[in-house]
């Protein structure tokens, strides 16, 4: 098991506002995948700011969750994972407030890339989207989607993304890590052995 603790997450997000900004990454807007993806989220938009000249890039929150499908069939035990949405962006309020999503950057972000079946779910909706957006405004501008992980298991993954996410350095992750159980602070109830044990692991 590995054992993160917040300062960990912090420093991370720190360096990677820097990536971000050399790599011209630097979003419009912060699609955060909620739960797990609002604290660097949160914590990212610190850094950010301070590379974007002191200005806030707003967050807009999407809530995702991986789905066990058990079945019905007692033969069946696990059918496979599926990924359920659990809350949407509101397009009207994007609309009124940035206009449109179109010819946007949007940085797509999530604490962890496990099997990668979420962050492919994401992408594809969220263009599904963009889509919509192009034939009801009538427009061809193009939305640049990238995606922040904090942790990118070094494993085989369920679902690829596209090639102009892995190719074009649209893909940033902050720590690449071995795969085994991730505990992340905001899961534990006894945050100071949990800190001591990151600390232990040098995870701080
Ligand atoms: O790469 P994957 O295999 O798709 O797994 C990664 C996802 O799993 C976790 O979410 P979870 O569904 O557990 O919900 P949570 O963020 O609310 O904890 C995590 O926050 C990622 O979104």
């Amino acid at each position: 098991m590995t054992y993160i603790s917040y300062n960990h997450m912090h420093k991370l997000c720190q360096q990677s506002a820097i990536k971000l900004r050399e790599a011209n990454k630097m979003p419009d807007i912060i699609v955060a995948i909620s739960g797990g993806g609002l604290i660097p989220a949160r914590m990212l938009r610190t850094f950010l700011k301070k590379e974007n000249g002191g200005k806030n890039i707003p967050i807009q929150a999407i809530g995702l969750s991986l789905y066990e499908d058990l079945g019905n069939d007692d033969f069946k035990q696990v059918i496979g994972k599926q990924v359920v949405k659990t809350q949407w962006l509101d397009l009207n309020i994007i609309n009124e407030r940035f206009g449109t999503l179109l010819g946007k950057k949007i940085l797509i972000v999530d604490e962890v890339d496990d099997t990668r079946t979420t962050l492919a779910y994401a992408l594809e909706e969220l263009e599904k989207e963009v889509d919509i957006a192009k034939t009801t405004q009538n427009s061809d501008k193009e939305t640049e989607f990238s995606i922040f992980v904090l942790y990118n298991k070094m494993k085989p993954k369920k679902k690829d993304l596209p090639d102009y996410i892995m190719n074009q350095g649209r893909y940033i992750v902050a720590s690449d890590v071995e795969d085994s159980w991730l505990c992340f602070p905001y899961d534990s109830t006894d945050i100071d052995l949990h800190t001591q044990r990151a600390t232990e692991q040098g995870n701080i």
